[in-house]
């Protein structure tokens, strides 16, 4: 497929089953999705698997986070709408020349790539953030340095079978491209 169709065919999945690619089968989209434009080569990024109990972790992490109104059970069952989370992380890395937020714009396009190329390779994906994605307690399940912070998970699962939904609307790119 061009990078043209798999673009205009993606769709997010919200609901996906049980079965995820494994560390090993992530590995050629990762180094597909490492090659976006990035100034100076700083590769200021990293992804982290979660699978199984550390979905758990990061439930228990978003509820202390919260406070004690949190609902505890439902943000853990939350971490569970997919058999594995990509945690999308910027590593920012120390530059004269590239800017925060030129890193952060290479980390983000890493994660557009890689849920690209998930989708292309038939997981169901959606990238999802949340209010307490930066928080003290998230920072420190994921064990990120001081330089480093979150993006957001892509939560990867098998697509539901059948009929991929197609695209409700598509941009008008007139809204979107101008000329000077
Ligand atoms: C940085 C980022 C964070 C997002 N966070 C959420 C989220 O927390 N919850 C959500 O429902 N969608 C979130 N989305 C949007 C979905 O990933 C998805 O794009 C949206 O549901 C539209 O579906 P589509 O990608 O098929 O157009 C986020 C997207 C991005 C890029």
């Amino acid at each position: 497929m061009s990078a043209l169709d798999s673009l205009l065919h993606r769709r997010s999945v919200s609901k996906v089953g049980a079965s995820a690619p494994s560390h090993r089968d992530l590995f050629a989209l990762v180094e597909a999705a490492g090659t976006v434009a990035d100034h100076s080569s700083l590769r200021p990024w990293r992804l982290i698997e979660l699978r199984g109990a550390a979905r758990d972790r990061l439930g228990h992490a978003l509820a202390d986070a919260e406070g004690p109104g949190a609902n505890r059970e439902k943000l853990v069952a939350k971490m569970h709408r997919a058999p594995l989370l990509i945690a999308l992380v910027v590593v920012h890395q120390p530059s004269a020349k590239v800017p925060y937020w030129e890193q952060e714009a290479v980390a983000s396009g890493v994660a557009h790539a890689l849920s690209l190329l998930l989708d292309e390779a038939g997981w169901g994906v959606m990238w999802r953030t949340g209010q307490q994605t930066r928080s003290e307690p998230v920072r420190q399940m994921h064990e990120l340095r001081p330089n480093e912070n979150l993006l957001g998970w892509l939560y990867v699962g098998d697509a539901p079978p059948g009929q991929r939904e197609l695209r409700r609307k598509r941009v008008n790119p007139m809204d979107h491209l101008t000329e000077l």
